[in-house]
């Protein structure tokens, strides 16, 4: 039954809302949101939220949800930790867009009063992940929030670590070079993403994690996230997951946030240009109505998530420089 929760629930089927593992059972909170709890908590074990289709056309952290679903219910994942399963804009998925109204993924913030589907959506989840990690407020927090990219990029798979007091423990750069990760982006200021929620609020170690690019179901080249399924099974295993140098990994951060602010706002390169591409320093990237023009300044930037078509207010890119390799990670 399990191995079928993702199917049943895009379905709008009722699946069952509790049932029994091999070395746990599951309850289900509301549609979408799936608690798994091990008969025997491992002592290495995190409190896991493990999200994905909070972008209802990144399907590949659906599939790769799905697999393990299924190597759970046949017993060859030995559940370990309490995991909290989250399926983000289950309207979204269904039609396979990105979102329906607005992007659920900049909602993600306590007080937030928009009317809508969507903000009613990031209020839920919220709910859910305060009351998963009160639940099990003996164990350390974890939250990587599963995404693919728009863009091809020079780094197919990175990590985006949110900007928050919670400092990054030196582990999860060990843990992420060895689930393949190629770059870690650092963000430089608040984004009300899923991922900034966990990390702000509950001082979780959280990403957001960009796993290839969009493609739809069955178009997903699964056998290159083998690697980071062996750290999500670690994780639900409850034991200490597989690690690699950090240095494998590129480093930036984020230097500027280019936000829309008008109709009139364009991109100066390629739609097709690649996440990681540099731009010279004076190169034009962006024009805006009234709000002028944005060029490179005195050094380098590379640009990630360009997106012209974005709405009036919101992030169009990011415009990162390389950064440090975080101290404490050799
Ligand atoms: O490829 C794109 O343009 C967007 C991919 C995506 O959904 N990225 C996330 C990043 C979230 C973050 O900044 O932590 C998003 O835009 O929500
Ligand atoms: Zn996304």
């Amino acid at each position: 039954m399990l191995s079928q929760w993702i199917d049943l629930t895009l379905a709008e089927r009722v699946p069952d809302t509790e049932g029994r593992l091999p070395f746990g059972h599951y309850r289900q909170w509301e549609p979408g949101v799936l608690e798994l709890l091990p008969s025997q908590p491992q002592p290495q074990a995190r409190a896991c939220v493990i999200s994905v289709g909070v972008h209802g056309n990144e399907t590949a952290p659906i599939e790769l949800l799905g697999e393990l679903l299924s190597r759970l219910e046949a017993g060859q994942l030995r559940l370990g930790a309490p995991v909290l399963l989250i399926l983000g804009n289950l309207p979204a998925i269904r039609a396979g867009e990105r979102f329906i109204d607005t992007n659920l993924n900049r909602l993600f913030q306590r007080g937030q009063d928009r009317q809508g589907d969507e903000p009613d959506r990031a209020r839920a989840l919220m709910a859910a992940v305060d009351a998963f990690y009160a639940r099990h407020a003996g164990a350390p927090r974890l939250h990587y929030d599963l995404h693919t990219a728009i863009r091809d990029s020079r780094f197919p798979r990175f990590a985006v670590e949110p900007h928050a007091e919670a400092h990054t423990a030196a582990e999860q750069w060990r843990w992420l070079a060895a689930a393949g990760l190629q770059a870690v982006l650092h963000q430089h200021q608040h984004s009300w993403t899923f991922s900034h929620y966990s990390k702000h609020y509950h001082g979780a170690q959280a990403f957001t994690l960009e796993l290839g690019k969009v493609a739809p179901f069955g178009g997903n080249d699964l056998v290159a996230l083998r690697p980071m399924r062996g750290l999500l099974e670690a994780l639900i295993e409850g034991r200490e997951p597989p690690g690699q140098a950090p240095a494998a990994m590129a480093f930036f951060r984020v230097e500027h946030e280019l936000m829309r602010r008008s109709r009139d706002f364009c991109l100066h390169f390629a739609d097709e240009t690649a996440n990681f591409t540099e731009f010279a320093p004076g190169s034009l990237l962006a024009s805006d109505g009234e709000a002028g023009d944005f060029r490179v300044g005195d050094t380098p930037l590379a640009v990630v998530f360009p997106n012209a078509n974005v709405e009036v207010g919101a992030r169009a890119a990011l415009l990162v420089k390389p950064g440090p390799v975080p101290e404490g990670s050799d």
